[in-house]
């Protein structure tokens, strides 16, 4: 079998001080395998941000094991974590986040340059990505200037752009309305089976986690199948 895209080991995470402990992660575990799409559910405050900035190396565990295609990410030194994480994995938000002063198409280029892409081959990813997001003659607008629709399907852009092994996802669709959540969503799902990558999406919305391959559910700070 191969390795896991992903995989977390009784990862336990906990914030505040030692008279008023925030146990917010008790012993997290779950693995995704290459080309699987992971729902994550969980009540509001249950840890999911938490979880998934761990995951994607944005944030250390107080304990536990994590690793990234089958490489052990426990006591790597921060330059190497970013490495890793600049090239395996694709972050979306429930807010776009794209810089507001570059075209969507540059917010897609520049982070394949940062990763040491030749500026054409970077052109011509970024725009084949907008294409398969129907975003083809777009490219050259602001964020502000696309719909909020259309400023996450470049977002889910720019999370690919570099062929990360892993996809992480908080909400992507969380501040649409529900006919372009809807569409979007699709949007995403096409994109992420056209690559064969792992994705961890963490959604409220249960119809949405229906349409993916698993559904985890994190509560009292552990996953379980949902
Ligand atoms: N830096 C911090 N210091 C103290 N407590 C924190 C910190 N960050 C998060 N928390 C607490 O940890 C818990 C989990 O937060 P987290 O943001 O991971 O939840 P979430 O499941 O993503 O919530 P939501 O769906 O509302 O965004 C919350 O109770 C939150 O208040």
């Amino acid at each position: 079998m191969s390795d896991a895209a992903l995989r977390l080991d009784g990862i336990t995470k906990t914030y505040g001080d030692v008279a008023r402990p925030v146990e917010v992660l008790r012993g997290v575990s779950l693995a995704i395998q290459p080309g699987e799409i992971v729902a994550l559910v969980a009540p509001s405050g249950a840890g999911k941000s938490t979880l998934l900035h761990i995951a994607g190396l944005l944030d250390t565990a107080d304990a536990g094991g994590l690793e990234i295609g089958g490489r052990d990410m426990t006591g790597l030194s921060d330059r190497k974590r970013t490495v890793v994480r600049r090239q395996e994995v694709g972050f979306i938000y429930q807010f776009h986040h794209l810089l507001p002063e570059f075209s969507a198409a540059e917010n897609i280029i520049l982070p394949q340059l940062a990763n040491g892409v030749a500026r054409a081959e970077a052109e011509a990813r970024a725009e084949a990505l907008l294409a398969e997001v129907g975003l083809q003659d777009r490219g050259d607008h602001r964020p502000a200037a696309l719909s909020g629709g259309e400023q996450q399907r470049a977002a889910f852009c720019r999370a690919l752009a570099n062929e990360p092994r892993l996809l992480l996802a908080d909400e992507p669709t969380g501040n649409l309305d529900p006919e372009t959540s809807d569409r979007v969503f699709a949007a995403l799902m096409s994109l992420v089976r056209g690559t064969g990558l792992a994705a961890l999406i963490a959604t409220h919305n249960l119809e949405l986690a229906s349409r993916m391959d698993r559904r985890l559910r994190l509560e009292g700070g552990q996953v379980v199948p949902a």
